[in-house]
């Protein structure tokens, strides 16, 4: 193998930098010509693909987004848009790739290499950490503690106000990004959506917590069952029946996929950059290079995609215990 290249596809997140730092120097240092796609699959399919030098990926360890830019492709479901992008790489001489993304990325590379055989080894690049194959996901440390900054600011008003602030994290699929910021955060309650959410319940312990407390965080995965934190804050509300108490909503949104990654991440995304590419020229094919226990391991983009990660049962109950 003498040419790979690399793309960011899906949602962004922070350390896909690094990872595309990684990556590019790992494969000069192993003697390969890299080169960068641009814009994820929609670069593979317009032909906006670009040689990548060591001064390529300078001083981009530290920031957030993705120099490659990122896209959702409309086009790289049809058998026509992946038939340009094969004809594109093989105009550029490309026998690798390496692909920073999630699920979908790899869904979209399966296919791809059972088209046209072109090896695709990927990176895990996702704020939501739902990916089975890897402990965590790049961009889940930095979207946790950028979530933690906020919930510890609406913290001081929540207690200032004697209120309850339902506030919404990202997690269309996964509560992985409200469980860990709801400890962190010392939040009451979770809402996630691998988990059934009783709201009688949460009435029952909102009454009981009363006689204890006077304010409550409790965090939304914007993907939980009941629906979004506004959703679910009326029909708290309308449960409860308690005009003493303000409720209140704040979703966090998109600040939770942008900064500069943490050094978790950062080392996490270095780790598996370098490791997509030495599987690529070791003739792995189809699988994601994550950090399981510390080391590396190539899974299947078969399991990456068909494999439910489970959130970790310890993390529910702490919340839970910690509540009192
Ligand atoms: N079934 C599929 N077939 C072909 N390409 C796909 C498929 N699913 C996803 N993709 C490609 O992968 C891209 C990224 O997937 P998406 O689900 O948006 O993000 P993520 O990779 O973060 O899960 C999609 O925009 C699409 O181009
Ligand atoms: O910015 P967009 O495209 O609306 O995506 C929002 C979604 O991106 C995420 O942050 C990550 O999703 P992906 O794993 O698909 O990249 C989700 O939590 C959120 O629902």
């Amino acid at each position: 193998m003498k040419k790979i290249a690399v793309f960011t596809s899906g949602g962004d997140s922070p350390g896909m930098n690094a990872c595309v730092r990684s990556v590019v120097r790992t494969a000069i240092y192993k003697g390969l010509d890299v080169y960068g796609i641009y814009h994820g699959y929609e670069g593979m399919i317009d032909g906006n693909i670009k040689r990548l030098q060591s001064g390529s990926v300078s001083n981009i360890v530290q920031r957030g987004g993705t120099i490659l830019k990122s896209a959702r492709s409309q086009e790289f479901r049809t058998p026509e848009g992946r038939k340009k992008a094969y004809e594109n790489l093989v105009k550029h001489g490309i026998e690798g790739i390496v692909a920073i993304g999630g699920d979908g990325t790899f869904t979209g590379a399966k296919i791809f290499f059972e088209e046209y055989g072109i090896p695709t080894v990927g990176c895990p690049g996702t704020i939501d950490n739902d990916i089975y194959g890897t402990d965590y996901t790049i961009g889940f440390d930095t979207a946790v503690n950028t979530a933690l900054e906020a919930i510890d600011k609406i913290r001081d008003t929540a207690a200032a106000h004697d209120r309850i602030f339902f506030i919404e994290v990202m997690g269309r699929d996964a509560g992985f990004i409200a469980v860990e910021s709801a400890i962190g955060g010392g939040a009451e309650f979770v809402m996630v959506p691998e988990t059934k959410t009783d709201l009688d319940a949460v009435v029952k312990s909102l009454k009981n917590l009363r006689k204890t407390k006077t304010s409550s965080i409790i965090v939304v995965a914007e993907g939980d069952e009941e629906g979004n934190a506004e959703e679910i804050m009326a029909k708290v509300k309308s449960k409860i029946k308690d005009n003493t108490k303000e409720f209140k909503v704040t979703t966090l949104g998109h600040i939770q996929r942008g900064g500069s990654p943490t050094a978790r991440d950062r080392v996490l995304a270095s780790r598996c950059g370098m490791a997509a590419v030495e599987g690529l020229i070791a003739g792995k094919v189809n699988c994601m290079a994550g950090i399981m226990n510390q080391e590396v391991v190539y899974t299947p983009f078969s399991d990456c995609i068909g494999k439910t990660k489970q959130l970790i049962p310890d993390q529910l109950k702490l919340i839970d215990i910690l509540s009192i």
